[in-house]
């Protein structure tokens, strides 16, 4: 997608050929920074400490760090210790996993002297792959959109409501809940997304609303607790959101707050939608709520707020009583039932088993044996 009228991935290879240049998301949105990851532990301190985050993001930096990771040394024991490196970095994205599966499955059986090669050219093709998952996920959304559309007056707004960052940020490219309202937007549909600030990082009110400024779509920010209130009064036409692991039977983990959103629809009537490419679905599992697990973050995420003051300079502020503790679940899981449908690069399916794997057949049959 474009800043400033450049077209960017979030994640790509620096002039050198080899180092992994990303866009510093921890700086956004007032300040547009990259990082060069040199090293596997530099790869592994950008998704740990969200210099890089969203799911499939981290997947394809994960992929990039074992490539960097056998620069140095590409024995069997380098890689599996990059694999351990980081896979420990962050619980609950399971296209984390996904990638340094995959990667590993490419990696292990080649000599060594044809590893580094075959490590930067998978990582490349997870990149490529992502983007263009994104891009049909983005088509069968935008589907579902044009369902909304006509049954209004023509011209009059469609609001969505998004919970955290799926946008292009998150994944390497065109997101996966924003995909479909980016294209809706270009193809002259009146959307308008009303974006949760997604409380304690605001991935909201600093990345979504971000990229969504950037390509000119209408939107306004919203604290996290006004999403019920405009349901209850009809400003809300759909929710569509993403996810970090969403298991076989169709339960839902997403950013914290995703859940309350949900509920919420359910009472109200609004289909509330969930945007993933297949490498999110965690086919082992069956049971989100028991199985999945919840990345449990600092407290200090709640008790400061970064910004920037009035004078343009940036800072971190507490808003919490002083010696008050807090706690910080990073993300919660919407069960199946709440779910009207998962957006998939393969079309819109029932969140249920049944319904995934009649769109993914041969991904259902591996977990049958
Ligand atoms: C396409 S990204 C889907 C999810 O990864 C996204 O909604 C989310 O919860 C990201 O969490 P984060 O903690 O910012 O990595």
């Amino acid at each position: 997608m474009k800043i400033a009228g450049k077209a960017y991935r979030t994640i790509w290879l620096g002039e050198d050929g080899w180092s992994v240049v990303v866009i510093d998301q921890t700086r956004l949105p007032f300040s547009f920074e990259t990082v060069r990851l040199t090293q596997v532990q530099e790869a592994a301190d950008a998704i740990r400490h969200m210099i890089v985050r969203g799911a499939p993001l981290i997947g394809a930096t994960a992929a990039y760090g074992v490539a960097l990771a056998l620069r140095g040394d590409a024995s069997d024991a380098a890689l599996e210790r990059a694999l351990a490196l980081l896979g420990a970095t962050r619980p609950t994205a399971v296209n984390l996993h996904w990638a340094l599966a995959r990667m590993r499955a490419r990696l292990i059986e080649l000599p060594e002297t044809e590893r580094v090669a075959a490590a930067y050219a998978e990582a490349a093709a997870i990149c490529d792959e992502d983007v263009a998952l994104c891009r049909a996920i983005g088509e069968h959304g935008l589907g579902l959109i044009r369902t909304i559309a006509a049954a209004k007056p023509v011209g009059e707004r469609i609001n969505i409501l998004t919970h955290c960052n799926a946008g292009w940020l998150a994944t390497v490219d065109w997101g996966t809940a924003l995909a479909p309202i980016y294209l809706a937007h270009d193809a002259g549909i009146p959307v308008h997304v009303w974006v949760d600030e997604t409380r304690p990082r605001n991935q909201g009110a600093a990345l979504s609303a971000y990229e969504l400024g950037a390509h000119g779509v209408p939107h306004t920010v919203i604290s996290d607790n006004a999403g019920g209130h405009l349901m209850q009064h009809g400003e809300v036409d759909m929710v569509i959101v993403g996810t970090d692991r969403t298991t076989a039977t169709g339960d839902v983990a997403n950013k914290i707050g995703t859940y309350l959103k949900a509920l919420a629809a359910h009472d109200n009537g609004v289909p509330f939608y969930v945007a993933l490419p297949s490498p999110t679905i965690d086919w082992s599992l069956s049971d989100g709520l028991a199985e999945i697990p919840i990345e449990e973050r600092a407290a200090g995420e709640v008790t400061h707020l970064r910004g920037v003051g009035e004078d343009g300079r940036p800072g971190i502020f507490q808003v919490t009583a002083p010696g008050s503790p807090a706690a910080n679940p990073a993300f919660d899981v919407t069960p199946a039932r709440l779910v009207t449908g998962l957006v998939t690069e393969r079309g819109v399916a029932p969140a249920s088993f049944e319904g995934l794997s009649r769109l993914f057949p041969e991904l259902a049959q591996e977990r049958m044996k």
